[in-house]
C-alpha cells in the first residue's frame, strides 16, 4: 500500500513554540535529543515541561546515544516520554528489556544495511562520523527493491526533497536539520511546507 499518508516526526525540538507549532501543522511525532554533545540536546526536566502542555495523540520519542537501559528507562518514565530512539550498536535483547516501546536506528553504510531488524519498526539514517542530524542523504535506489513499510527514513530531509521519497512507500520519515532556522530552533514555514509536502495537504 503506497499511497498512504506518511506519518511525520520532527526532531530536535528544543522548545514549547516549536513543539506546538509542528503539532499544529500535522505533525504525528516529536523527537527530544537526550545526548549532550548534540546542539539540540534538551534536558529531562526542559522536556517534561513541553511534553507536559502537549494535546492528546502526539507520539513523543526520546533520543538516546550510548546510554544504559536504566538511564533510559529513567528518563522516558520521568519525562513521559513513551518511546526511546537508540542511535547506537544495540541487539535484540537489549532492545526488548527497556520498559517503554523502542525505535532502533540503523546506521547505513551500504544497502545490505537497511535489512538489519527488518522484523521491527526502525528508523534508518546515514552512517556518519558524528550521530545524527548531519543533513546527510542516503541514495534513495538502495530501497528500490526493499519493503519500506516499516522504515522511517532520516537524514537530509527537507520540504524541498520530501515529495522524492514518497514513492517508496516509507512508514514515515524523521527530519530535523532541514526544517531549522539555527541548530536547536525549527523554522516555522519550514516545519509547515515539509509536513505539508509529505503528507499532502
Ligand atoms: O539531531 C541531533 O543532533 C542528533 C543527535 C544525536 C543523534 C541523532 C540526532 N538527530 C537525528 O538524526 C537524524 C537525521 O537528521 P537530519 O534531518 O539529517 O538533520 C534524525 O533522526 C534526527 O532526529
Amino acid at each position: 500500500m503506497k499511497n498512504r499518508k506518511l506519518r511525520v516526526k520532527i526532531c530536535g525540538i528544543t522548545n514549547l513554540r516549536d513543539a506546538l507549532h509542528a503539532v499544529e501543522c500535522g505533525a504525528d511525532a516529536l523527537g527530544f535529543v537526550f545526548y549532550n554533545q548534540s546542539p539540540r540536546y534538551i534536558s529531562p526536566e526542559a522536556a517534561k515541561k513541553i511534553v507536559d502542555k502537549l494535546p492528546p495523540f502526539v507520539e513523543t520519542v526520546g533520543l538516546f546515544v550510548n546510554e544504559g537501559v536504566e538511564t533510559i528507562d529513567t528518563i522516558c518514565k520521568y519525562t513521559d516520554i513513551s518511546r526511546a530512539q537508540i542511535h547506537f550498536e544495540v541487539d535484540e535483547e537489549s532492545l526488548d528489556q527497556l520498559n517503554e516501546q523502542v525505535l532502533p536506528v540503523v546506521r547505513v553504510k551500504s544497502p545490505e544495511d537497511i535489512k538489519k531488524f527488518d522484523h521491527r519498526y526502525r528508523l534508518v539514517d546515514v552512517h556518519s562520523d558524528v550521530y545524527g542530524g548531519t543533513g546527510e542523504r542516503l541514495n534513495l535506489e538502495w530501497f528500490k527493491d526493499v519493503d519500506c513499510s516499516k522504515i522511517i527514513l532520516a537524514g537530509g530531509l527537507t520540504p524541498e526533497n520530501i515529495q522524492e521519497v514518497k514513492k517508496y512507500g516509507f512508514y514515515g520519515v524523521d527530519v530535523s536539520s532541514g526544517v531549522e532556522s539555527i541548530k536547536g530552533k525549527k523554522d516555522p514555514k519550514k516545519v509547515e511546507q515539509f509536513i505539508a509536502n509529505a503528507k499532502g495537504f
